[in-house]
């Protein structure tokens, strides 16, 4: 489809905030759909909708809070999304009003449903822009209340708000090079614990050593989990729950001989091409880890079991929107048994890296605590890695990587990492 002045692009991220809003589907389930409102988007256009509508996610709250002076009743829900979008892209990212005002009043006089609705939209957005200058000072968007309740019971109100702080801005690219190697990209901050960091990404596929295949995204945070494992040349290792491969290639780089498992086709095809372009290699087995079992004992494992994801909050604010925590309970007891699986495949005196990319004790220091209680022998070996604060360090040894952690430098995603070490 050809561009039309920035219509395509905010047209296609009103219909996504439909999508995450109304109908609780998350964006990348979205994205993957034939009949997503991103299909036939010029490639620009769907950037632009994905940042769109993600930048409105992040702060909903304060757009909803900056239109409601001037909205006497509650609009239909895609007026109410256009206006928010409108308002956001004036308060946040401090686009034009002119360009802001007449592309929304141009989609909505476009669709002969909500055309009615176009000028009360041209007057709304018109005194949201005089007043932008105020919408940094609202407060920042809170998580729902079913993740607060148990982040505030767990690190106490000021680091939630951090937490907040935090997820409310866009987050940094991070880099994983292969081992040696400092990727050429200008802005590139190398980090303490081994990873870079760019303050803003642009098209990850254009930058320098992408092609080569030097270098791989993943969170800092996310790093550090196979760092703490620390697989050896020539060393088998397990990756358990390995798609999208992050963590495969970085055993693979570091020459260990990695089995890649994933009960996911589709993820393990990501996988097998994120090898393919860093000409990384894996064996790879697509299987449920509950009712698989190695030809023979490994002395390495990482389990990166499926969680709430609620560490990845500010790469993914539309969880709070599409999650309730309903599925909590069954994610904790699934954590459990691959946990106690994995244990079951390791050989005597073998070490194992336990992580989610979650901020709920529920899914970290809780499934260790419970972990060390059902396997007598079993310990855990506090980390000691490069750049990583002892204060990360949780009580039963485990790392708490939390959104907050490095705020000034731009957070991290919401980990935890523990490492286990089996009686010999
Ligand atoms: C957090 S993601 C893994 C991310 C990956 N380790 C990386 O670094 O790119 C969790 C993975 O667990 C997989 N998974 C969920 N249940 C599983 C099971 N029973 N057996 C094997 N894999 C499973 C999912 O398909 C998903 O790819």
């Amino acid at each position: 489809m050809a561009r039309q002045d920035g219509i395509a692009g905010r047209r296609a991220a009103i219909a996504l905030l439909d999508r995450v809003l109304s109908d609780g589907e998350a964006l990348s389930q979205i994205a993957e759909v034939p009949d997503s409102p991103l299909t036939a988007l010029a490639p620009a256009d769907r950037a632009t909708a994905l940042r769109l509508a993600v930048t409105v996610l992040r702060h909903l709250d304060q757009a909803d809070r900056a239109l409601s002076p001037f909205l006497r009743k509650t609009p239909p829900a895609t007026v109410l999304n256009a206006l928010r979008l409108g308002t956001v892209e004036l308060g946040v990212d401090r686009a034009a009003p002119h360009g802001v005002v007449n592309s929304i009043v141009s989609i909505l006089r476009a669709d002969p449903h909500l055309a009615g609705l176009a000028g009360m939209a041209n007057a709304v957005l018109r005194r949201v822009s005089e007043g932008r200058e105020g919408f940094a000072a609202l407060p920042v968007q809170k998580m729902p209340q079913w993740l607060r309740q148990p982040l505030v019971h767990a690190w106490g109100r000021p680091a939630v708000a951090a937490m907040e702080a935090v997820q409310s801005q866009p987050a940094p690219l991070d880099l994983t090079a292969k081992p040696g190697m400092v990727p050429q990209i200008d802005g590139l901050e190398p980090l303490p614990t081994g990873s870079f960091r760019l303050a803003s990404a642009g098209q990850v596929s254009a930058l320098p050593g992408y092609a080569e295949g030097d270098w791989w995204v993943q969170d800092a945070a996310a790093a550090l989990a196979m760092r703490l494992l620390d697989p050896q040349a020539g060393e088998r290792v397990l990756d358990l729950c390995a798609a999208p491969g992050g963590k495969t290639l970085q055993a693979a780089a570091m020459g260990a001989s990695v089995t890649a498992l994933d009960i996911s086709g589709p993820r393990l095809r990501r996988l097998q091409d994120n090898l393919a372009r860093t000409g990384l290699s894996a064996g790879v087995v697509t299987a449920d880890a509950l009712h698989w079992t190695p030809p023979e004992p490994f002395a390495a494992i990482l389990l990166d079991a499926p969680c709430s994801a609620s560490g990845t909050l500010r790469r993914h604010p539309d969880l709070p929107f599409v999650k309730d925590g309903s599925d909590l309970p069954a994610l904790a007891d699934l954590q459990a048994r691959l946990l106690d699986r994995a244990l079951g495949f390791l050989a005597p005196g073998g070490r194992l890296v336990f992580c989610t990319c979650s901020v709920l004790p529920a899914e970290g220091e809780a499934q260790i605590t419970a972990a060390l209680a059902r396997h007598p022998g079993l310990r855990v070996e506090r980390p000691d890695l490069p750049g990583v604060d002892p204060d990360w360090i949780s009580p039963e040894g485990g790392l708490r990587l939390r959104p907050d952690h490095w705020a000034e430098r731009g957070g991290m995603d919401g980990f935890y990492i523990a490492l286990l070490r089996l009686a010999d």
